[in-house]
């Protein structure tokens, strides 16, 4: 069966890019069913307001908590006869970092739905509500340490991060295996043709058909690589002390 992933935003248009390339594909290969909800379809006011001042003061605004339950009622119900509860995603800078584990956990689920906030974020009711009475998974994610103006943009990375490890997403299930954090290094180098380009060659080795000395030159180049960009994600498992590797940024 498809993974169902459902989108809570006041910005749906933000979402088009689902539509395309593989995520797109996935969609009409029914791998993936998405559905895409606008928070102002419930809301009742004249204005469709779903953000008011922040109680105690401060900056900003604040997404009213009633038009998200009735969102997130409408998610529980379309399509689900069995009462099936899907993992809510609540994207925020205070949350635990979006990781490739993550990634995969993530991908094992039958039903994710997304909350996409904006303004100063969404009424705390609200994840107390769909924890308490939606008896719905609640965990509020970040996609890194830096501030965006909304949950939108970390949906879309998500969607495209856990899509892709869905079964038959990804054609060839073997790119899936040696790419950089699946494994904790970085990824090698890579050429196509021609072998000779604007006086720079492809490394002799790739053009020699020695599986073996290829396949050694790779790891070298990850581990030399991960030891220049991200010496953090080096640590014993992976044997070469990083300090003797000729560094090739
Ligand atoms: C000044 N304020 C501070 C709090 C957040 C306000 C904007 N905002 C509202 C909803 C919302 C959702 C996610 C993110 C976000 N920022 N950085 C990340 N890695 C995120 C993720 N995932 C940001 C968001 C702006």
């Amino acid at each position: 069966p498809a993974m169902r992933v459902d989108v809570v935003t006041i910005f749906p248009d933000y979402l088009a890019p689902l539509d395309l390339s593989l995520i797109g594909k996935a969609r009409e290969d029914g791998l993936l069913d998405v559905r895409v909800h606008d928070l102002r379809d419930f809301t009742h006011d004249r204005h469709r307001t779903v953000d008011d001042t922040p109680y105690g003061g401060g900056a900003g605004m604040v997404m009213k908590p009633q038009p998200w339950s009735e969102a997130l009622d409408h998610v529980l119900a379309q399509d689900n006869p069995t009462g099936a509860k899907p993992r809510l995603i609540v994207p925020g800078p205070g949350g635990q970092p979006f990781t490739q584990a993550l990634a995969r956990e993530l991908a094992e689920e039958p039903w994710l739905a997304f909350a996409c906030g904006r303004y100063e974020g969404i009424d705390e009711r609200v994840y107390d509500h769909a924890r308490e009475d939606l008896g719905l998974e609640v965990s509020v994610v970040s996609l890194g340490d830096y501030v965006l103006n909304g949950g939108e943009v970390a949906v879309l990375a998500m969607v495209e991060a856990v899509g892709r490890l869905v079964p038959g997403v990804i054609g060839n299930a073997a790119s899936l295996v040696e790419e950089s954090h699946e494994d904790g290094l970085l990824e090698y180098p890579i050429y196509t043709k021609p072998s000779s380009w604007n006086g720079r060659e492809v490394p002799p080795v790739l053009l020699s058909g020695n599986h073996g000395a290829i396949a050694e030159w790779r790891h070298e180049q990850r581990l030399a690589r991960t030891a220049a960009r991200r010496p953090d994600l080096l640590h014993a498992s992976h044997g070469t002390d990083a300090g003797d590797i000729e560094i090739s940024a």
